[in-house]
């Protein structure tokens, strides 16, 4: 979790409105000292040609005083914003390093700190360290610190449970550098975003300190200062007081903006995520195919990228009619999931997908600015791998089967139960009226995923995405959940797209089967096919051969169970030409350098026999 900020229009304004007002406070003192400390003789004048906020009570010329007293202002917030950081950092790592009972009692002292004023603490501590500018900055710093440092220590015990602090403190890393190195880096955005708001705290504290004549003293002068000598005269004059009292709000409204556009840069999830039409002749159909008209599902060149243009997905057609039952297979990381999730609006945040053709019946998700959300959830039903982590454990699962139609489709409460429990009869779920009153973890976790199952069928809709939903059941309980899904698709003719790592499971359940490989399909066969061995592409064929298969078991008794030499690349190290080259035993040297095109239902050089010089030339970024 490296900090990588995002620059977004909002963060730069506000950071160029700061560093406008920076340059301001640099510069002010030298080209308006004089009309600021100049007498003129004429006190407390209006706003005049000559002088525009008007004079002060010794008739000196207000803006000229408010925009010398830039510089002072921004050093002192600058300074006691750093001093609260670094003593709130310290104190937070300090109090995260020490023993249970230490960071225990550290941790109520700083919430207790934390939620006193940080102004009244100032004051206690100005009022003990004396008045004046560096007794102000020691007081605001001073009363900033405790938010530093309770983000710090919660924010590192957070962190410091994570895989990667374990295996360094395992190692043997001495803990100066497991905080420098894994630590603070990783706390480093919330620590700029809370920078940022603490300098508009601090900013408005000490101008509240100098108003109440505690701060800067004269003959220095800071906003807060001026602010207070406007006050007197707020009545006969009161343009004195809009100078300092502008400067202060804007100030700590960049300030402030700083902090949300840091906030939303930091935040992986609000880069775009929705599907967006691909730009015409950037992306060719892989297959040349058109879905046919009666398709369910259409899918044309779906890509997936990451923010960086690393594609996850690349290039992915196909599509299922109603009742259909397609199976994507291919190891971990192949982009099966990615390619689900597209097709259900679903893509976690920070892809971004394209796509010449994406739609689910009548929902075009290349629009997402036309998706009705109603439409999206009752018409897309989907059945996660883990129903523990998918279910509320909170909820009973009454209410959460029933959410979506009373939400969506507004049936009422009565009838959304009695389709609750005709639905749970149909997953084989015996007593359905007792499992509605029941919470997630009293259930087995065949009976979660057959739940899991009423939920997303429910609603009526007319595609079923099924993410390995059999991977966390054991054996005899995969068999029921697969038998029931090839139940409901029958029974309901709903469109299905099933994922597995396992080409026996798809082979049995579904009715087509695509076989995906570093985000492309490379080859497309019917089950029955799968089912017969009749695949084409060296890689489907080294899975069914790592299969295992009940009716060899006699023949390959005593012998291992083929594997796949190697491993699939990352997306980012894919090859120019065919990513599974360097784990297959037919590679020519054509694989190495051109990416085979899906032909035929296969993407192989070698099946289809594509000659070296014609070879098309694609790019896999
Ligand atoms: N949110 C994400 N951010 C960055 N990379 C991701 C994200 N989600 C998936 N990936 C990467 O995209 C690639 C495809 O992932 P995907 O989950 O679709 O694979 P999969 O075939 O479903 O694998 P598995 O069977 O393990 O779930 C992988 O390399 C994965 O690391």
């Amino acid at each position: 979790m490296r900090t990588r900020i995002r620059w977004n229009p909002a963060l730069v304004a506000a950071l160029t409105g700061l560093a406008l007002i920076a340059v301001l406070g640099i510069l002010a003192p030298l080209l308006w000292n004089t009309q600021a400390t100049e007498l003129t003789g004429t006190a407390r004048e209006g706003m005049s040609g000559s002088h525009l906020l008007g004079t002060d009570a010794l008739g000196r010329d207000v803006l000229a005083r408010t925009l010398v007293a830039t510089r002072l202002t921004l050093v002192m917030t600058l300074a006691a914003t750093a001093l609260a950081a670094l003593v709130g950092i310290v104190l937070g790592t300090a109090i995260w390093v020490s023993g249970p009972r230490v960071r225990e009692l550290g941790l109520r002292l700083i919430d207790v700190l934390v939620s006193y004023p940080a102004l009244i603490l100032a004051l206690v501590i100005a009022a003990v360290v004396g008045a004046g500018p560096t007794a102000s900055v020691v007081a605001i710093g001073l009363g900033g610190c405790p938010s530093f440092a309770r983000l710090t220590a919660n924010m590192a015990a957070s962190v410091a449970q994570r895989d990667f602090v374990t295996t360094a403190r395992l190692m043997g890393v001495p803990p100066h550098r497991v905080l420098s190195r894994h630590l603070l880096p990783n706390i480093s955005g919330p620590l700029l975003v809370l920078l940022s708001v603490a300098f508009a705290n601090v900013l408005v504290a000490l101008s509240g300190l100098s108003f109440l004549g505690l701060g800067v003293q004269s003959p220095q002068y800071d906003w807060g200062a001026l602010l207070n000598s406007g006050l007197e005269a707020l009545y006969t004059n009161p343009a004195e007081a809009i100078g300092p009292a502008v400067a202060i709000t804007v100030t700590g409204i960049l300030a402030g903006f700083v902090g949300d556009g840091l906030a939303a840069a930091l935040d992986p999830r609000d880069t775009p995520t929705k599907p967006k039409p691909v730009r015409e002749g950037t992306h060719r159909r892989p297959t040349g195919a058109t879905a046919p008209t009666d398709a369910l599902v259409a899918v044309d060149g779906l890509t997936v990228e990451l923010p960086d243009g690393t594609r996850l997905v690349d290039h992915v057609s196909f599509h299922i009619r109603p009742g259909e039952i397609i199976g994507l297979v291919g190891e971990s990381g192949s982009g099966k999931s990615l390619t689900a999730m597209a097709v259900a609006h679903l893509l976690p945040q920070g892809l971004t997908a394209h796509a010449a053709e994406l739609r689910v019946g009548e929902l075009d998700l290349t629009r997402p600015h036309t998706l009705d959300a109603a439409r999206l959830a009752t018409d897309i039903g989907i059945v996660y791998q883990d129903p523990s982590a998918s279910l509320n454990p909170a909820l009973r699962l009454g209410g959460q089967l029933t959410e979506t139609l009373r939400v969506h489709q507004g049936v009422g409460r009565t009838e959304a139960r009695e389709r609750a429990l005709k639905a749970l009869d149909q997953v084989h779920i015996k007593d359905p009226e007792r499992v509605v009153r029941q919470y997630p973890h009293e259930l087995s976790g065949g009976m979660r995923q057959r739940a899991m199952i009423a939920a997303a069928v429910l609603p009526g809709p007319r595609l079923l995405v099924a993410d390995e939903p059999t991977t966390a059941l054991d054996v005899t309980v995969q068999a029921e959940v697969l038998r029931l899904l090839a139940e409901v698709n029958e029974a309901n003719g709903t469109g299905m797209l099933f994922i597995s790592h396992d080409i026996g499971v798809v082979g049995t359940l579904c009715h087509r089967v695509l076989v995906m490989y570093a985000g492309r399909i490379v080859e497309e066969l019917d089950a029955a096919d799968l089912r017969a061995g009749r695949a084409h592409h060296p890689y489907t064929q080294a899975l069914l051969a790592a299969s295992p298969r009940l009716e060899d078991a006699q023949e390959v008794s005593g012998r291992p169970l083929a594997t796949i030499p190697g491993r699939p690349p990352t997306p980012r190290d894919r090859p120019a030409g065919c990513a599974f080259a360097a784990r297959c035993h037919l590679a020519a040297e054509i694989c190495a350098t051109r990416l085979p095109p899906l032909v035929d239902k296969v993407a192989c050089h070698v099946v289809n026999g594509t000659p070296a010089t014609a070879a098309p030339k694609e790019t896999a970024t």
